[in-house]
């Protein structure tokens, strides 16, 4: 936790509750209480929502599901049968926890549910809950449920002061939540499967698990919140509750003000119910929907990573702006108003594209110069990394794969050749734990491979590149490289990650671009973050997929000359590659494909000339 949060979250949270304490001898309108309590509710909510859609990507349309729970958990309990509204709370948390868990242990376990499909999923949860408490006479029946005010401590006002102060300590523990898990491993976890939820579990993250969490987190969270709404509406019916407006409006609020950050959200609500509020007050209260949807579409298109992170790049000069149009609109008129004017006027401020700024030049690295390729030096053998014993991958009717044994042992570098779907991807994402084989086994240190979900094979010792590039778009250079050393073979800290992620930076060469976001490096740069994320993991081995594709030839002499030194770091290598010239100089063994079948395996210079190899492979490529 930052100083500055540690001391500045406390302090509005203490201001907030100061003006329902001290409402009287402050002046401060009941009314404007109210509307805070509406902005609180939407806080907790849009929170929530984000904790799992906006960190980790999966958009759900389900949230009316928690807010339903919670509400008829307290409608039916204290509404009907007079159990402590407390207790309730705690309910109305352990349903949608349990329904969070009955949800997330079905969706999250099949990649087939993951995006639209995810969101569908969702969006039919509140659906069937809408309908069993309309036909269950025990929950609503189609009546609704009158529910009173519960008893309350006398000292904190009026039942408005209760609600208000309820709704603030729920909504400060949501955000707090919040920024606990973005600021943790956690939350890191959940950027790295929004940007490549694949990649990430073959680093070492256990997906499955941190998915679950915060969408257990997330559904918690919105269950207790719908709890203080049942109070706040005081008749709890089901066309009201489990109403699409509910996700509609998380959604609009936490996209407008910003997805990846605790505070988006907040951002939204407070843009979004001042307007709703200021447009109602206007008599437009129809344009409230019109109005949203446009500046919405606006902002996903000018601004996609929301109002906050457009407003952090230029501060001041929005807080200025912001400061002049409230002092002008309040003095003549209405307070709300010249919030909402000062607001719109900052959200301007932060759209208005100022000058087209040129981004400055990479740094160069320190050093360069070209490399002499020099033939592989021979290297003393260890232990068995990798078995393959007579594996088969079939995809429908295509046999990718069908009966390939081959080991990889400490020191090798094994060339992997092939003709155009031979099968080598289909077999690198076979060892690193992406695909499983049709048939046959395969050992890693001793393992079978059969038992390990991706994350552990990564913990086992396997970490691999892949063809087309796949870094995590959000995060630097440095902290691609610090995810792996957060949850590879041997798992660091967040803040020695980050320290310790210069080692594989440096035996890259991409220690000067670590402070670059990976969008702003050329094809050879992504291929060595590929390759320094890759060997973040500790690997024992490590899995390269055409690393050098695309690249001009002084590239790829450089890449050379990366993949030696990581060999001689101790990590054992698999290197697919098309350049012969290239795999004949790096190989100490080299195995080749053809047509899913293993054709050849053995000394370089005796596979590359054995007669079956020329036809099947060579002869092909040296008429090309
Ligand atoms: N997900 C998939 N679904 C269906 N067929 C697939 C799938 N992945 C691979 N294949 C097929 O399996 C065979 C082997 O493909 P693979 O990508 O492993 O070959 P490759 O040797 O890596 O090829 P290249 O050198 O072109 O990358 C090909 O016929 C390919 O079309």
């Amino acid at each position: 936790m930052t100083r500055r949060f540690a001391i500045g979250f406390p302090l509005v949270v203490a201001v907030l509750a100061c003006l329902s304490l001290y409402r009287v001898t402050l002046g401060f309108p009941l009314f404007y209480l109210a509307l805070l309590t509406l902005m609180l509710f939407w806080v907790t909510q849009a929170t929530s929502w984000n904790i799992l859609s906006g960190y980790s990507g999966y958009f759900s349309f389900g949230q009316a599901a928690y807010v339903g729970i919670g509400a008829y958990s307290t409608a039916v309990l204290f509404g009907r049968h007079g159990v402590s509204f407390y207790l309730t709370i705690l309910v109305a948390a352990g349903l949608s926890a349990v329904l969070a868990l009955a949800i997330g242990a079905i969706a999250f376990r099949l990649r087939s549910l993951r995006g639209e499909i995810f969101a569908l999923l969702t969006l039919a949860v509140p659906f069937i809950l809408a309908a069993l408490a309309r036909i269950n006479s025990s929950i609503d029946g189609g009546q609704g449920i009158i529910v009173a005010v519960p008893p309350f401590p006398e000292g904190l006002g009026l039942f408005q002061d209760f609600l208000y102060l309820l709704n603030l300590l729920v909504a400060a523990l949501a955000v707090l939540v919040a920024y606990l898990m973005q600021k943790s491993r956690f939350g890191w976890a959940l950027s790295a499967v929004r940007d490549a939820e694949d990649v990430a579990e073959g680093l070492g993250v256990p997906t499955f698990r941190y998915k679950l969490l915060a969408l257990v987190a997330s559904a918690v969270i919105g269950g207790v919140g719908g709890s203080l709404f049942a109070l706040q509406i005081g008749f709890v019916a089901v066309d009201s509750i489990f109403h699409l407006t509910v996700p509609l409006f998380v959604i609009v609020m936490s996209v407008l003000g910003g997805r990846t950050h605790w505070l988006g959200p907040v951002v939204g609500v407070v843009l979004v119910v001042l307007l709703q509020d200021r447009l109602t007050a206007s008599g437009l209260g129809e344009w409230q929907l019109i109005v949203l949807g446009a500046m919405l579409v606006l902002l996903v298109v000018l601004a996609p990573e929301g109002l906050y992170a457009r407003l952090r790049t230029r501060p001041l000069v929005a807080l200025v702006t912001a400061a002049v149009v409230v002092a002008v609109v309040w003095l003549p008129g209405e307070p709300l108003d010249a919030m909402l004017a000062g607001l719109l006027a900052a959200t301007v401020v932060a759209l208005v594209p100022w000058r087209r700024a040129v981004p400055p030049p990479l740094p160069e690295p320190a050093s360069r110069g070209p490399v002499e390729i020099t033939p592989a030096a021979p290297v003393a053998l260890g232990e068995v990394l990798i078995e393959c014993r007579n594996v088969a991958r079939y995809f429908g009717g295509v046999r990718a794969l069908e009966d390939v044994s081959f080991t990889v042992r400490e020191g090798e570098i094994v060339g992997l050749v092939g003709p155009n779907g031979s099968g080598k991807t289909t077999l690198v994402s076979i060892l690193s734990g992406n695909l499983r084989p049709t048939r046959g086994s395969v050992q890693i240190a001793g393992n079978d491979l059969a038992k390990l979900p991706p994350h552990r094979v990564a913990h086992a010792g396997v970490a691999r590149t892949y063809q087309i590039p796949r870094p995590f778009t959000s995060m630097t250079v440095r902290d691609n490289v610090a995810m792996a050393i957060m949850f590879g073979r041997s798992p660091r800290s967040l803040a020695t990650a980050r320290r310790d992620a210069a080692e594989p930076l440096d035996v890259v060469g991409l220690g000067h671009l670590a402070g670059a976001y990976p969008d702003k490096l050329n094809l050879h740069q992504r291929q060595l973050l590929e390759i320094a994320r890759a060997l973040a993991a500790d690997p024992k081995v490590l899995l390269l997929d055409e690393a050098l594709a695309g690249l001009n030839p002084a590239e790829i002499d450089n890449a050379v000359e990366v993949i030696r030194r990581v060999h001689r770091s101790g990590v054992s290598i698999v290197i697919v590659e098309h350049l012969l010239r290239v795999v004949n100089q790096l190989a100490t063994r080299i195995v080749v494909l053809d047509r899913g079948t293993r054709l050849a395996d053995g000394d370089p210079r005796e596979v590359l000339t054995d007669p079956a190899v020329v036809r099947a492979y060579l002869g092909k490529r040296a008429h090309a």
